[in-house]
């Protein structure tokens, strides 16, 4: 399909901006990302009228964009790739078992003809009070006793900040605004009708599947990082490498569970994303190899929500943060990425990330607790985790 010089030349902001108002428009779901290293932004648009939730959202094997939640009980969606935009090329492709609909001209129309307001910035409010840290800090508490109860090793509390704007937020600039300050991050920004705008700057990979490569990794300990520190003299204590260990472990956990013994284990690492440092330890599958052709699909299954983001063991941490937390994290600690796109896989764990409303956003973010928390540093790393956000958000 050809695209119109109209669109060529429209700023990428503005055709962000007008797909999302379509979609709020016209009925529609949209996702727009940009993968680690790479510099082309996707963007692509599903037309159906009322975008069912699904089960297995690989299991169709349709291109699309995965969006999951927290609670697997929730519902997950896949925005299937009915059309899709590079944005770095201005490439368009249309589903090849998609019929161009006239919901695909209007489209097409609006993103062409529509022009969104030239970039001005909100004034952002942030609204915080002395409860909220009270209430974080019991809630460390209550999980340091939990440990030492022997109801399990870490625990992944978390806990939402919402901050207002005079007037709505310019969700293609600020997108464009992440992707330039976080190149090593997977920067997103989603609309579902059924669960409204999310946007977000992750570092941890859940699951990859390229070329018969499964990959994951095991991230977790968490420091501030100052620019120009060298990573060579970074030093974690041994409570952040004890914490980090435990996701290994979950994870090599779920490699015994389908008897799965050969793969590459390399790290722990120093890593920088954005304004932290975190300890990450990649895995790798050859999928032919080891017989395993389906991993993907089994293994998302088997990770989520890995101990980076609920606890060990999975169970009594799911059911103590159920019992604790007070507040639904909805889409955050989620999951979401590219599915069966350009002949891969890509999903992440959706942290750094905020659900986007007419006049106000919600942050959130989580810090793993172990025996030896101290909780005034955790209620510190998830204010810094926000401002991996906050420092850029206009
Ligand atoms: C829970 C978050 O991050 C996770 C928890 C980390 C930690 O406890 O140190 C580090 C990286 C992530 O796996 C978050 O960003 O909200």
């Amino acid at each position: 399909m050809t695209i119109s010089e109209e669109i060529k030349i429209q700023p990428i902001e503005q055709v962000i901006n007008n797909a999302i108002a379509f979609g709020k428009q016209e009925g529609g779901a949209v996702a727009v990302w940009r993968t680690p290293g790479e510099d082309n932004i996707q963007l692509i648009v599903d037309f159906s009228a009322e975008l069912q939730p699904t089960q297995d959202p690989l299991d169709s094997k349709a291109p699309g964009f995965v969006f999951a939640p927290f609670d697997i009980s929730e519902d997950t969606y896949l925005v299937k790739a009915d059309l899709h935009i590079n944005l770095g090329n201005h490439q368009i492709t249309t589903r090849p078992d998609y019929s161009v609909s006239t919901k695909t001209e209007k489209l097409l129309t609006f993103l062409e003809k529509e022009k969104s307001p030239k970039t001005s910035y909100s004034d952002i409010g942030v609204s915080e009070s002395k409860e909220d840290k009270d209430k974080f800090i019991q809630l460390v508490n209550s999980s340091v006793k939990a440990i030492q109860n022997g109801q399990f090793q870490k625990v992944v509390p978390s806990r939402k900040k919402e901050i207002h704007f005079d007037k709505p937020l310019n969700v293609g600039n600020n997108f464009l605004r992440l992707t330039k300050a976080y190149p090593s991050a997977f920067i997103s920004l989603v609309f579902v009708p059924q669960a409204g705008i999310w946007m977000g700057a992750t570092p941890e990979l859940l699951i990859s599947v390229k070329d018969n490569i499964f990959k994951s990794v095991a991230l977790a300990g968490t420091q501030k990082y100052e620019d120009g520190t060298s990573l060579s003299n970074v030093a974690w204590t041994q409570k952040e490498i004890e914490e980090q260990a435990l996701v290994s472990r979950y994870i090599i956990n779920c490699f015994k569970k389908i008897r799965l013994r050969e793969f590459e284990e390399v790290g722990p690492k120093t890593v920088i994303a954005g304004n932290l440092l975190h300890l990450k330890t990649e895995y790798k599958v050859n999928m032919v190899a080891t017989n395993f052709t389906d991993l993907g699909e089994v293994m998302l299954k088997l990770l989520h929500p890995t101990s980076a983001i609920c606890g060990m063991p999975l169970s009594p941490a799911r059911e103590f943060l159920l019992q604790h937390e007070h507040y639904d994290r909805k889409y955050f600690a989620g999951y979401l990425g590219p599915a069966n796109f350009d002949n891969s896989t890509q999903l992440y764990v959706n942290l750094r990330c905020m659900h986007i409303e007419e006049d106000k956003a919600t942050v959130f973010a989580g810090a793993g607790v172990t025996e030896d928390s101290q909780p005034e540093k955790e209620w510190e790393e998830t204010e810094i985790k926000m401002n991996t956000l906050l420092n850029i958000i206009k």
